[in-house]
């Protein structure tokens, strides 16, 4: 028996100011991709598209197997977090986490459990009846990270979620999302424009210049390659160095 790829992107084109963009790629479940490229390259657009955020123009986007074109991002089994206003101002941070169960908050007492627990893996216990003002900027990052562990869709899409958190709180945070990876069983796109998180976290990489994939590789090795001029000049390395 063969398993569907995770996520699979067929030719997928989209359009927008300058950008012309077209990403062919496919992910197996439980991977780590980091996805590097220069401001404006197209990073953001290709999770947008993944997410049903964005509608491509052509091409076909698979998620488990299953045709996702024209299903809007509730129906696609992700999870997203952003950078930051991941959290809703006006609701509680136990709310914030139970509407990613159920946007009805039709919620049993099992299911308030269960974002209890969320709470407590990612550090935070008794926050549940703090408003997202009172927390710090990574903690509400980890409040997001709780709201996905909670969630256990098959695919999580991160964009920029440790960027300005420092170093010491960026690596706890990738901890945690290993964490997710391996307890929900998750495959996980991952924007960063830190080469670092990537080599520490990601088993591969998309290198994305001027809207389409220059360099689809294992993290392994990635950032040793010496043959693209691209990624040379994103690195700010000297070619011939
Ligand atoms: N709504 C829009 N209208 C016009 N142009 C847009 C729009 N959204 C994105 N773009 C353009 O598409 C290009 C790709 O944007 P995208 O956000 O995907 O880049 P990125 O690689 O994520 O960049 P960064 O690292 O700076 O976040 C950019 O040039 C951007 O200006």
């Amino acid at each position: 028996m063969t398993t569907s790829p995770a996520i699979d992107f067929a030719h997928v084109a989209y359009g927008i100011g300058d950008l012309s963009a077209e990403f062919s790629f496919a992910r197996a479940p439980g991977t780590v991709t980091a996805i590097l490229g220069p401001s404006g390259a197209g990073k953001s657009t290709l999770l947008n598209l993944a997410a049903g955020f964005l509608t491509p123009r052509s091409g076909e986007i698979r998620i488990e197997g299953r045709r996702v074109n024209d299903l809007p991002p509730s129906e696609r089994g992700i999870s997203m977090v952003f950078q930051d206003n991941n959290l809703f101002a006006h609701l509680d941070i136990r709310t914030n986490i139970g509407i990613g169960l159920d946007p009805a908050l039709r919620l049993d007492a099992s299911a308030w459990a269960q974002v209890e627990a969320a709470l407590d893996r990612v550090g935070l216990p008794g926050f549940g009846r703090r408003m997202p003002s009172t927390l710090s900027g990574g903690e509400r990052q980890r409040v997001a990270l709780a709201r996905a562990f909670a969630r256990r869709r098959p695919l999580l899409l991160l964009d920029e979620p440790f960027d300005g958190l420092g170093p010491g709180l960026a690596a706890d945070m990738l901890g945690l999302m290993l964490d997710i990876r391996a307890e929900v069983g998750a495959t996980v796109l991952m924007v960063t424009h830190d080469p670092d998180e990537a080599r520490a976290a990601a088993d591969e990489v998309l290198f994305i210049h001027k809207g389409r994939i220059a360099a689809d590789d294992p993290a392994q090795g990635f950032f040793e390659r010496r043959d693209l001029p691209d990624l040379e000049a994103y690195l700010g390395r000297q070619s011939g160095n």
